[in-house]
């Protein structure tokens, strides 16, 4: 894809960040360990001038993409939104995601290194957490392929990964879920593990961790990890791919806290039924004349 230089990013940003370089060590060198297969964190994936670039394009983005949801979180699709039959009805991506400085593109080209089957993501959902602001678990669901990244912006956030309990278990009181096929799941009562997500970070979740594990955010607005035995708050997983010695530190030999700021975040995703043969055919960089 020929590089478009845009002349409102910033001078001082590097072509070849971490996401782009040949030296950049291939996806297994962030499998997070310890929990069901497959989870990576990639520790700033990209640059501190390519996340306020992000930033400022979707805050420039015009009103009416946004939806407010719940809590209150801000929330904004690209690529298409999904039909209620679990169909995205495709549209082009914006020159910010796939110009330069390429970030789809460079998303798809870390994990095609690694992957047997290389992602052509079709949608980007973003999120904007205000401190306080969560999401519940939840599944993505079937209508995605089992592959999906998020590049996390602005604050530090903290991922729980839920498993069902076994419908049979007698142990009371459990939060029920409704799946697709209308048969009440119930979702074990604590995570099964937490993440640390800071900003500039990629964490992608793959096979059964998307497939049969929710994921959600809990409304905070401070958190309180920690990497050891024991400690105060929540025993993350990720301590060991944080790439910030002094964080992995402060998690091994006590606890870490931090208040949240305002959280951005993009997910990667591939619709795996589009809409096609209409009077226009979907292809990078902008609609074609079927
Ligand atoms: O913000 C995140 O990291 C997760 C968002 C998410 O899970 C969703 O919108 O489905
Ligand atoms: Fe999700």
């Amino acid at each position: 894809m020929p590089i478009a230089i845009h002349d409102d990013l910033p001078s001082t940003v590097e072509p070849e960040a971490q996401g782009s370089s040949s030296s950049f060590p291939d996806l297994e060198h962030f499998r997070v360990q310890g929990i069901p297969p497959a989870a990576y964190y990639v520790p700033e994936f990209i640059t501190e001038d390519e996340e306020e670039f992000l930033l400022r394009k979707i805050e420039e983005s015009p009103q009416p993409k946004w939806k407010t949801v719940g809590t209150g979180r801000r929330l904004q699709y690209w690529g298409g939104n999904m039909s209620k039959n679990g169909v995205l009805l495709p549209e082009p991506f914006p020159d910010w995601l796939i110009g330069f400085p390429n970030i789809v593109e460079r998303i798809e080209h870390f994990l095609a290194d690694s992957s047997a089957t290389a992602p052509s993501f079709n949608q980007v959902l973003i999120n904007e957490y205000q401190p306080g602001q969560g999401i519940s678990p939840h599944e993505d669901g079937p209508a995605f392929k089992p592959l999906v990244a998020t590049l996390s912006l602005g604050s530090h956030i903290v991922l729980d990964i839920h498993h069902y309990a076994s419908t049979v278990s007698p142990s009371p009181p459990m939060t029920a879920t409704i799946s697709d096929d209308a048969t009440p799941r119930v979702i074990a009562a604590s995570p099964l593990a937490h993440l640390l997500v800071m900003p500039r970070s990629l964490l992608v979740l793959s096979s059964s961790l998307y497939t049969s594990h929710l994921h959600g955010i809990r409304g905070k607005e401070k958190d309180e990890v920690h990497a050891g035995e024991e400690g105060k708050g929540d025993r993350i997983v990720n301590a060991e791919l944080l790439g910030q010695a002094e964080i992995g530190d402060a998690l091994r030999e006590g606890s870490w806290t931090a208040e949240r700021g305002v959280r951005t975040s993009l997910t990667f995703r591939t619709a795996e039924k589009t809409v096609k043969g209409g009077a226009f055919s979907l292809h990078r960089g902008g609609m074609k004349k079927a």
